[in-house]
């Protein structure tokens, strides 16, 4: 029997234990704030899905850094952010810290709470080892969540924590009631921004076209329960960021990726118009009003 351990007791980790039960293996779940021991539930998993958010990344890393987890373990990440301090991905803070371990990314349009009431739903389990990727196929697949797999775990990481900065744009537009047409050109023009930085950071273009890039763009973009797509709402609203993030009391990971992002792109000359109004907007600079303006009065071009 497959062990499975979940680490990360939030909205998504808890999903992923009932998914993971559903198929037959043992699931422990730990988080830092449960009496679960970690090192009783690390050894012998044939499985670590790490569902924490990115500021528990580290953390987590460190913590599995002092007890002895064998090479055998397969490491999946679930986490869509980037951190502030490196700008890496969190496949690639796990796979520097456990470089003998299969580190398999596991993201898509994955609503956590259309999940737990049992809607189907599909994803992506991407991995350079492509039998570590199948293993986790095979675990998590089930009647209500089918789970392709590919070869490109940057990228598939990537369209899961880039799309969150376009949840919040999206939110914004529908706040401000801003039409079907304004929600198409934003959602159209967010996947080439998305492919650019993608491309430059190392991944395939094409996996962007995939569940994992456009299906979670769509996703988030369309439902009001992502809580990035609430982030733009509540902007859009008048409210203000602090007050947004209190009343989510829930992780909403596209406000850090956003300034990360801008982080990158301002380092490496990327083009992220849409991303850089998100920034503005959240960081104080321009009003959601504003922010639709600079994107229409921007230099004309090609498309
Ligand atoms: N919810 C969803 O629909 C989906 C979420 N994701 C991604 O999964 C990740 C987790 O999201 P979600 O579960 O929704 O968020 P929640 O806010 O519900 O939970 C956050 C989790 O991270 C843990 N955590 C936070 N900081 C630390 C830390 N310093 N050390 C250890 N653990 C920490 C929390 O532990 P504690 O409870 O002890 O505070 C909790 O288990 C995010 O990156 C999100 O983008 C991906 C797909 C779908
Ligand atoms: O990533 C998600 C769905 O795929 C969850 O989106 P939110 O983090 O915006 O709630």
């Amino acid at each position: 029997m497959t062990i499975l351990t979940i680490l990360g007791g939030g909205a998504w980790g808890s999903a992923l234990a009932n998914l993971g039960g559903k198929k037959g293996s043992r699931v422990n779940l730990w988080s830092r704030s449960s009496s679960v021991n970690l090192e009783s539930v690390i050894t012998g998993a044939d499985v670590v899905v790490s569902a924490v958010s990115m500021k528990g990344v580290g953390a987590t890393v460190d913590r599995l850094l002092a007890l002895e987890l064998s090479p055998s373990t397969i490491i999946v990440t679930v986490t869509k952010g980037l951190d502030p301090a490196s700008t890496r991905t969190p496949s690639q803070i796990w796979q520097n810290a456990f470089p003998n371990n299969s580190i398999v990314v596991l993201s898509g349009p994955n609503l956590s709470e259309e999940i737990q009431q049992g809607l189907p739903a599909a994803t992506v389990a991407a991995s350079l080892d492509l039998a570590a990727a199948k293993q986790v196929q095979n675990i998590y697949s089930s009647d209500i969540f089918r789970v392709y797999v590919n070869e490109d775990p940057l990228g598939t990481e990537l369209g899961g924590t880039l799309k969150n900065v376009f949840a919040i744009a999206a939110g914004v537009c529908d706040g401000l009631q801003l039409g079907t047409n304004a929600k198409s050109a934003l959602l159209t023009r967010a996947l080439p921004e998305m492919i650019r930085v993608g491309v430059r950071l190392g991944a395939r273009a094409e996996t962007f076209y995939g569940l994992s890039g456009l299906g979670d763009l769509l996703a988030t973009c369309n439902s009001p329960l992502s809580r990035n797509y609430r982030v733009g709402f509540g902007l859009a609203k008048g409210k203000s960021l602090e007050q947004i993030l209190q009343e989510l009391q829930s992780t909403a990971e596209g406000v850090n990726t956003t300034n990360v992002l801008i982080d990158l792109a301002n380092q490496r000359g990327i083009e992220v118009p849409v991303s850089r109004q998100v920034y503005r907007l959240l960081n104080g600079e321009i009003t959601p009003e504003q922010a639709v303006l600079s994107l229409m009065e921007r230099t004309l071009k090609p498309e």
